[in-house]
């Protein structure tokens, strides 16, 4: 197996738990473990760009400077279709309130939404997951997976992350947080994303 990096640990500069344990756990297999953002006291940089890729560029540039190692940062999101892509970029900001994230306020939202598009308005939706590798000289490279699906409503399950609860996978008819954690990263936008990572540094 060809290994691009020293070791078999990886910074994942990211201060969200759901995503690393997932990025952790697809990674096992392949015998590398990884190391989160707030393990290594990383500052959570501003997201200012208005691309999945922008974003997930800060995020990997900053972690990788600040170290001086090579690190892995995903940003991601749901878009959906009645609302033209929205909320895209800004679906972890659908969440903030000054307390902290609230994703049922933020589902509650999503599902106004679509029903203000109108009765006929689709509800189908993607999971995007852009990952950016990122090396202390500078360079990157860029991953990216998506899932298809719709969102239902009243949402379903008490397992996985943020949005999880209203997304049905496409050709399932069960949401994200209904299903085990190895099947959704069997066909998530991460799964794909990490797995593309994994062909591309590991295979
Ligand atoms: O930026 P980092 O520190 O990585 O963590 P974050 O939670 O802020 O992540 P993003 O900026 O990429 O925002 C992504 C948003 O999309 C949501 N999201 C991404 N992947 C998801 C998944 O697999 N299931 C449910 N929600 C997801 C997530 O809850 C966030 O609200
Ligand atoms: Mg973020």
């Amino acid at each position: 197996m060809t290994r691009k990096f020293e070791g078999d640990r990886i910074l994942v500069a990211t201060h969200n738990k759901g995503k690393l344990l997932e990025i952790a756990d697809i990674l096992a297999p392949h015998g590398v473990t990884v190391v989160g953002a707030g393990e290594m006291k990383l500052p959570e940089p501003e997201e200012t760009e208005d691309t999945f890729v922008g974003n997930a560029r800060i995020k990997a540039h900053a972690a990788a400077k600040a170290t001086g190692l090579p690190a892995l940062a995903d940003d991601s999101g749901i878009t959906i279709d009645a609302l033209n892509g929205a909320p895209g970029v800004y679906t972890a900001d659908w969440a903030e309130t000054p307390d902290g994230r609230d994703f049922m306020m933020a589902m509650n939202r999503a599902n106004d939404e679509i029903k203000a598009a109108g009765p006929d308005a689709p509800r189908t939706a993607q999971f995007r997951c852009t990952l950016v590798l990122a090396w202390p000289d500078g360079h990157d490279e860029v991953f990216e997976g998506v899932m298809p699906g719709s969102l239902t409503w009243p949402i379903r399950g008490e397992g996985g992350f943020g949005y999880d609860p209203m997304f049905i996978p496409e050709g399932l008819d069960i949401t994200c947080a209904e299903m085990e954690k190895a099947e959704k990263n069997k066909i998530s936008h991460r799964g794909r994303a990490v797995t593309a990572f994994v062909a591309g540094c590991f295979g």
